[in-house]
């Protein structure tokens, strides 16, 4: 794949983000599974996951400074969403050496 967008979102201490599919993206990128690729930065959050939007019973993984979430294929459709950020769980070094002020940088790459 060669991404050509880069969505950012920056999540305060209290930030969340629902349930929900990324189809913004063509309809040939969709189709073919093109994969999404989530660059975690800063707190750690708890990620949901699930084949519906059904927060109960969603899967839930907490995604760490420096993980990398890559969802295509048969996943590329999963319903997605941030269900907490986790005050103070970022790295020390990396506060001290950016002053990434609290909370959660995430970098999602698509091709369109
Ligand atoms: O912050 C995350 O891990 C997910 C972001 C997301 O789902 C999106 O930008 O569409
Ligand atoms: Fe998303």
């Amino acid at each position: 794949m060669s991404p050509d967008i880069c969505i950012v979102n920056f999540y305060t201490t209290s930030g969340r983000l629902g349930l929900h599919q990324d189809r913004d993206e063509s309809r040939g990128s969709l189709s073919e599974g093109l994969p999404v690729v989530s660059f975690s930065v800063g707190d750690a959050a708890e990620f949901l996951y699930g084949d519906q939007r059904d927060v109960e019973n969603a899967e839930k993984v907490v995604l760490e400074s420096g993980d990398v979430l890559i969802f295509g294929g048969k996943s590329r459709h999963i319903f997605h969403g941030v269900a907490s950020i986790i005050p103070h769980s970022a790295p020390k070094a990396l506060i001290e050496d950016t002053r990434l002020r609290p909370g959660r940088l995430n970098l999602t790459f698509r091709q369109y």
